[in-house]
């Protein structure tokens, strides 16, 4: 490991990429409370997501992650700061190899042990997530901090299948779950334009970021530090401090939907 921060070694996929070159609205950052903008326009974001749609979990070696049939409308945000609706194409997480640190954006510099991510498309620019990948705002990510705290019933439905996707490229079906359930009552978020904070790192990403925190407890936690990134028969290395390292604000405001 050539690159150190926050005490650890980057994981090599990150080692590469640490700046997009010439990228001006990259993804994570530090959100400053104090130097957000409360937008009056923003409405409430309205999510409707369908939990038939639920079709997968699978370890792509960086993460674990829940694909969703997008083949047609059934599970869509709408509202915020979204000129039309997005379809859930996947959910995901990132987390830290202890709870001092694992989510990807900061809020006034404090970090999460989590960060979960619903990465949704845009149908009405895009005829595929693929193809939205390359777009400008063709992509709605909303980032859910995860806080230790209570035991999370609707996680755990979850976190029950990950010894089946242990090793990268190792799927399980996973069927009927609604990922609403993941997310905090609280309406409030903040919003800014932003990129993939995985390769590719496309600009293409509008961000919302809730700004509660969900609890989860610490064998819930722990439950995501015993995946692997690698694959079986390899060596194993544990999947943990998968998260980009924070990017620089540039010419950007984040709006918050709160006074
Ligand atoms: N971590 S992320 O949600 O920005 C993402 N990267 C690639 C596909 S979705
Ligand atoms: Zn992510």
């Amino acid at each position: 490991c050539t690159v150190l921060t926050r005490g650890f070694c980057l994981h090599p996929l990150w080692q590469s990429e640490l700046s997009v070159s010439g990228g001006t609205r990259q993804s994570p950052i530090n959100i400053q409370w104090r130097d957000s903008v409360y937008d009056p326009h923003l409405k409430p974001l309205k999510i409707h997501y369908d939990p038939t749609t639920c079709l997968y979990i699978w370890n792509n070696g960086y993460s674990f992650q829940v694909e969703f049939d997008d083949s047609a409308d059934k599970s869509v945000i709408m509202g915020g700061p979204l000129e039309n609706h997005y379809r859930l194409k996947q959910f995901h997480f990132h987390w830290g190899a202890i709870n001092e640190w694992g989510s990807e954006h900061m809020v006034d510099s404090k970090v999460y042990p989590a960060e979960l991510h619903l990465v949704h498309w845009n149908p009405v620019t895009s005829t595929s997530f693929e193809e939205a990948i390359m777009e400008n705002n063709g992509l709605v990510v909303i980032g859910v901090f995860l806080k230790l705290g209570a035991h999370h019933a609707g996680l755990q439905k979850l976190v029950d299948a990950l010894p089946a996707v242990k090793h990268k490229d190792t799927i399980v079906e996973f069927d009927v779950f609604d990922p609403s359930c993941l997310m905090p009552s609280c309406p409030d978020y903040w919003t800014y334009d932003g990129s993939l904070t995985t390769p590719p790192l496309t600009e293409s990403v509008t961000w919302i970021i809730k700004k509660t925190p969900i609890e989860v407890d610490q064998n819930q936690l722990e439950e995501f530090r015993m995946l692997l990134f690698t694959s079986a028969g390899e060596e194993e290395k544990r999947m943990v401090d998968n998260f980009r390292p924070l990017q620089p604000l540039m010419n950007r405001t984040v709006r918050s939907s709160f006074r």
